[in-house]
Order: C-alpha cells, then sequence, then structure tokens
C-alpha cells in the first residue's frame, strides 16, 4: 500500500466484480441505443476504459475536461471546461462516465449543457458517489459505491494530480493536505 494512503476502502477486484455488474446491466439498458459515452477528464480514464469494454454493445466514446477543484481539496464552486466534446449530441443517448460525484456542481454543469445541446437522454455512471457533500440535486443512474466524506484517491482519481494510478481507491491521510 501506498504510505499516504490511510485506508483502502474499495479494491483492485472489487472494482473489477462492481464494473463487470454495471457494464452487464449497461449492455441490456443501451441495447440497440447507439449510446454516446463520455469520459470526463481526467478522473474518469480508468473507470471509463474499464466500463466500455464490459459493454457488448455500439458505442461511440468522447471526452470532456472540466475542473473545479485545482490543486486543491475543496471545490472552488466554478466549472470550467477546458475541454469540449468533439461530436454534436443532439438526438443522442448520452452516458456520462465519472469518477466521483462529491458536490454535484461538475455534473450539473455538464448535463444542463447536453440537454441544452437537445441530447435525445442524458444518464450518469460513476465509480463512486459522496450524497454527504451534496448541493445540486444530481441523482446518478448507475453507481458503483457510496463513499463517506473523506477525500479519496487513486483509480483514477487525484490529489495535485498525484495519485490517479493506484490500481485501488483509498482514503489520502489528512497530514498531506492538511497544510495546504
Ligand atoms: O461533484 P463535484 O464536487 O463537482 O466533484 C466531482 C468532480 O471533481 C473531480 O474532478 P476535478 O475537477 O478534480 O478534475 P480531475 O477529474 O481532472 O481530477 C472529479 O473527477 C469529478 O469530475
Ligand atoms: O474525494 C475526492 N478525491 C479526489 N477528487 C475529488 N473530487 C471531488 N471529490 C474528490
Amino acid at each position: 500500500m501506498n504510505e499516504d494512503i490511510k485506508e483502502i476502502l474499495y479494491s483492485k477486484e472489487q472494482i473489477e466484480e462492481i464494473s463487470k455488474k454495471i457494464g452487464a446491466q449497461l449492455t441490456i439498458d443501451y441495447a440497440g441505443k447507439k449510446p454516446l459515452v463520455i469520459c470526463v477528464l481526467k478522473g474518469a480514464i480508468l473507470f471509463m476504459a474499464d466500463i466500455i469494454r464490459k459493454m457488448d454493445t455500439y458505442t461511440e466514446i468522447d471526452f470532456m475536461d472540466v475542473s473545479s477543484y485545482g490543486d486543491s481539496t475543496v471545490s472552488s464552486g466554478e466549472v470550467k471546461i477546458i475541454k469540449d466534446l468533439d461530436v454534436p449530441v443532439e438526438g443522442r443517448n448520452v452516458l456520462i462516465i465519472e469518477d466521483i460525484i462529491d458536490t454535484g456542481k461538475t455534473l450539473q454543469c455538464i448535463v444542463s449543457l447536453l440537454k441544452h445541446r437537445k441530447a435525445q437522454s442524458v444518464k450518469i455512471c460513476t465509480l463512486l458517489d459522496k450524497p454527504e457533500r451534496r448541493v445540486e440535486g444530481v441523482v446518478p443512474n448507475y453507481v458503483g459505491f457510496q463513499v463517506p466524506n473523506e477525500f479519496v484517491v487513486g483509480y483514477g482519481l487525484d490529489y495535485q494530480g498525484m495519485y490517479r494510478n493506484l490500481p485501488y481507491v483509498g482514503i489520502l491521510k489528512e497530514e498531506i493536505y492538511e497544510n495546504n
């Protein structure tokens, strides 16, 4: 285990198992719908890569990069679009893949944008959900795990750009970020 991690919450095996389960459900739900699967960079890259390989349907993928945390553990509340989608969403069945929903501000912004652009349907699939911190009424359609109100890293999630490559999700030790 990385020495900066206080506790492992979800192992590589648990994540693999839940990805399989969600992928199987998505295969059923999106049969014949040719979904556009959107990865919210950068945190969702690992989950996206796992999920799409478990979806046995015709799918197209695209990427969007938005940021509200910068180098902090607290959301700035201001969601900036750094990279927009390459393809139009009008009339498409869109599935957003996220690593975590915390305050919900990031997804609130993305979902309204996609609806404004006339997507036929917009659904959310997130590996982690931290409902205790929610300030926006965002409700995910597919959830891997509910996490406690702790700052978590690994499997795509970062603190100051690091820890994304850990194969598990763990709680970051407070001393790593408390002086920032
Ligand atoms: O529900 P919220 O409070 O909005 O938080 C969730 C968002 O925060 C993280 O992204 P971040 O802005 O840190 O960018 P990253 O994915 O590149 O790490 C995470 O990947 C989600 O997109
Ligand atoms: O707990 C978290 N960890 C990493 N990134 C995040 N973005 C929102 N919440 C988190």
